[in-house]
């Protein structure tokens, strides 16, 4: 808890609406997405750099454990405060300072919504490649600090691949600038790429610069429906067998579907038991050749239809993919959400053995996701209150056994959090663990940022 002389500062260093100190007011930052709660002491909303560094170097001082955060899209508790502290929101640092076509950057801070900064940068034909499913409501703060990957990871790769510098606020107040806004640099060691998925343990990031890609002129997807899973997972392999790379390969197993419906008007017809939605991205003129050869590429597979959607039609085809999330507590109260990533050979094999597990245990599980990287969502649905959680549990140490046994690991774009925590002795050495510690001591000697998270 703070101590009156703590919440004074708190309140002289955040004037007005910039400190919330009721517990009333606080609990709505309390859990992000994982839906895992922690009563924060205070929540604050720093708006300057000023403000930022007096913060961590009271913090650091007083030993006070800050969790930063700003829209909560984490599913693995990356934003609770567990534990207690100051809940420090990036969401009054949201200016996109500059969006260069000469350089190919934009720079931004923490808070732009990721949606608002790809729309600033297709007005100037532009193009920020990282694409989560929460784009529309996540931040490049959060983006960053779990190095986020989403839809067009296949071809584009993630937010890792898009950070060319940042600037950040130790504890302690210190603040440091890293990288730049050129495309290559080796110079030193790239503390860039330490603090991308660091789920903010190693700093508060005050700024980031990114970098862009050319607009590119068309995007078309496909839409397939196959009789059986494995039909599905076999044409996504002829995909790739073809010599195609398209922007996204996401599928979808049947119970998946069915928790759709449950929320949306399918565009599958019924009876279709897996789905595979595919983007392809050029110029005008080579994007109809391009499907041709994607569908010539699907066909052996026999899939039970195919449907092309352009323009406000495909945008249609992937707003129903980000509603899986939702429809998920569709059919369960209680989600555990994994995001497990195996070599590509050896998707069929693992999605085949999490869904015999998920069926052993009893529990439906949704599996789903980034097909064409080998990450798959893993959702574990049950019931914790009618007495499931043990099992979900149980189930959820079996589907990393198998991950972890055709070497994969237990996550690829969102994180350890709390929820993996527990587990990652299990993915990492003794050593290598001991030196990421070792690492985080010299940003944060004191443990004060997001503490209990990640490693
Ligand atoms: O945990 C989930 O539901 C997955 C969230 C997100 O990464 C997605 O790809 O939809
Ligand atoms: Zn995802």
């Amino acid at each position: 808890m703070l101590t009156a002389t703590q919440k004074r500062f708190l309140t002289d260093l955040f004037p007005g609406d910039a400190c919330v100190l009721t517990p009333e007011e606080t609990c709505a930052f309390g859990a992000d997405s994982s839906r895992i709660f922690a009563q924060p002491w205070a929540v604050v909303r720093p708006e300057t750099l000023d403000q930022t560094r007096s913060l961590l170097k009271w913090a650091h001082e007083e030993r006070v454990p800050l969790f930063p955060r700003s829209r909560g899209t984490n599913v693995v508790g990356d934003c609770t405060p567990k534990g207690g502290g100051v809940v420090v929101s990036a969401l009054r640092m949201n200016r996109i300072v500059e969006v260069s076509g000469d350089d190919f950057v934009a720079v931004a801070q923490p808070g732009v919504v990721t949606a608002d900064l790809q729309r600033a940068c297709e007005a100037k034909g532009l193009f920020y490649p990282p694409d989560p499913a929460s784009v529309r409501i996540s931040t490049i703060g959060g983006n960053v600090s779990t190095n986020a990957g989403g839809m067009r990871a296949v071809k584009y790769g993630v937010t890792r691949d898009y950070v060319l510098g940042l600037e950040a606020v130790l504890p302690g107040g210190e603040v440091i600038r890293t990288g730049g806004r050129t495309h290559k640099n080796v110079v030193g060691l790239d503390l860039t790429r330490l603090f991308v998925g660091a789920e903010g343990t190693l700093g508060f990031i005050t700024e980031v610069t990114l970098k862009l890609l050319p607009r590119p002129e068309a995007s078309a997807s496909v839409l397939a429906g196959f009789a059986a899973l494995e039909a599905a997972l076999d044409a996504a392999r002829d995909v790739f067998r073809a010599g195609i790379l398209p922007v996204a390969m996401e599928f979808m197993a049947d119970e998946v579907l069915r928790a759709l419906a449950k929320v949306t008007d399918a565009p599958w017809p019924q009876g279709t038991q897996a789905v595979l939605l595919l983007k392809l991205d050029g110029s005008g003129e080579t994007l109809p050749l391009e499907l041709k050869r994607l569908e010539t590429a699907l066909a052996p597979s026999s899939p039970s239809f195919m449907a092309r959607g352009m323009g406000a039609d495909e945008e249609a085809l992937w707003e129903v993919r980000r509603l899986i999330n939702p429809a998920s507590f569709r059919v369960a109260p209680d989600k555990m959400s994994d995001d497990v990533t195996v070599p590509r050979g050896r998707v069929a094999e693992a999605v085949a053995r999490i869904r015999d597990a998920g069926r052993e245990a009893g529990l439906t599980v949704l599996v789903f996701g980034h097909l064409g990287d080998g990450n798959l969502h893993v959702n574990i649905m049950h019931d914790a209150a009618g007495g499931e959680g043990e099992r979900a549990r149980t189930l959820k140490e079996t589907v990393l056994g198998i991950v972890l046994d055709v070497g994969g690991t237990m996550s690829g774009e969102h994180g350890v959090g709390l929820t993996k925590r527990p587990y990652i002795d299990r993915q990492i050495g003794g050593r290598e663990l001991e030196i990421m510690r070792q690492v985080k001591a010299v940003f944060d000697p004191h443990g004060i940022l997001n503490p209990g998270k990640a490693y």
